[in-house]
């Protein structure tokens, strides 16, 4: 029964990192044509080796894989992907993600990986009925002069990107680093977000909401350690894109049975249930919620409550928002649960 609300509500996705999106079996194809070999007999060696024990085994797979990504039709094939997988999940909005300098720094051009993600999007508009926009995010292993030459990079697709975030190897990189770019984007109208409270400390948390201005946190459930800081992100609202398989995979919980995601519900924090990098930790939103539904026993009240917080916290109109919560009580009377 929770199974057929899950599936059936209208959701939202705020946190997926389209490069985190390429299945092995496409990853296979793009390097087919593209002419590129890759270090994996077959996809099931190359599914071998998603093993992971920190953030840092999982990027290095990440980045070596998205090298397979090469003229603007790979861009497109790989959201276009994403988004019929979506559609199937029955998402309504989604907020993706994009590491524009994974790829500028292998020699392709800022407007091919763009023109290719943005044409995708435009197609699952008109053909799915689904919305997504794009989020642009700093690799915070590099320098605050490198992603300053990739905000520039950005400006002349300024209405084809809505936000700005900071993802990659969180430990040893805080926030605080990227404060003046981030003032700059903010400058430029963007929608600021930040992976914090993953990997790293709560700190990381308070730097990213203090020094570098967000609006929304990515992870943050390390945040369940300070707090005075849940009491803040309580009271201000602020939506935390919590991703639970990813959080497993990953090792930042070893159960999930303890994963702290109705613990922040119950202190009030708003959360929302997202995927992070579906392909390489197995499971799309719905499986997501499935998972911390089983796990952590959560019942109707709980899935209503985290996918609504998806619709509030996203970037749809207030039209849009009050369409998808109307959907919402009316699949809950359906479902009858
Ligand atoms: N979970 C994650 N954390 C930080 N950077 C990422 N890039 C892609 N997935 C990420
Ligand atoms: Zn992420």
């Amino acid at each position: 029964m929770i199974e057929t609300l899950i599936t059936r509500l209208p959701k939202c996705e705020l946190h997926i990192h389209i490069e985190g999106s390429l299945e092995p079996e496409l990853m296979f194809a793009l390097a087919r044509r593209n002419g590129i070999s890759l270090p994996y007999a077959s996809v099931e060696a190359l599914r071998r080796a998603y093993r992971f024990s920190k953030l840092q085994d999982f990027l290095d797979i990440y980045y070596q894989g998205m090298s397979v990504l090469i003229t603007e039709q790979d861009f497109y094939d790989l959201a276009w992907a994403y988004l019929e997988r979506a559609r199937a999940d029955n998402l309504v909005h989604v907020e993706m993600f994009f590491d524009p300098q994974g790829h500028t720094s292998r020699g392709v051009a800022f407007s091919t990986v763009i023109n290719g993600l943005h044409r995708a999007i435009v197609d699952a508009e008109k053909t799915l009925g689904i919305r997504a926009s794009l989020i642009m995010c700093f690799l915070r292993h590099l320098d605050e002069a490198d992603a300053e030459k990739t905000l520039d990079a950005a400006l002349p697709f300024r209405d084809r990107i809505v936000g700005v975030g900071l993802d990659s190897s969180e430990a040893g990189h805080p926030p605080s680093k990227f404060k003046r770019v981030f003032n700059r984007a903010r400058e430029a109208g963007f929608f600021l977000s930040a992976h914090a409270g993953e990997e790293g400390p709560p700190e990381y948390i308070w730097e990213a909401l203090d020094v570098l201005g967000v609006a929304r946190i990515d992870h943050g459930i390390r945040s369940m350690e300070d707090q005075v800081l849940v009491g803040r992100l309580a009271r201000d609202k602020t939506a935390l894109t919590v991703c639970p398989l990813s959080n497993l995979r990953l090792k930042v919980v070893d159960d999930l049975a303890k994963h702290p995601l109705r613990r922040m519900l119950d202190k009030g924090l708003m959360v929302t249930v997202n995927s992070d990098d579906p392909a390489y930790f197995g499971g799309y939103v719905n499986q997501n919620l499935r998972a911390v539904s089983d796990a952590l026993g959560l019942g109707r009240d709980e899935i209503v409550a985290i996918v609504r917080n998806g619709i509030e916290a996203s970037l749809m109109t207030a039209d849009e928002k009050s369409k998808a919560f109307a959907e919402i009580e009316r699949v809950v009377d359906e479902v009858n649960l």
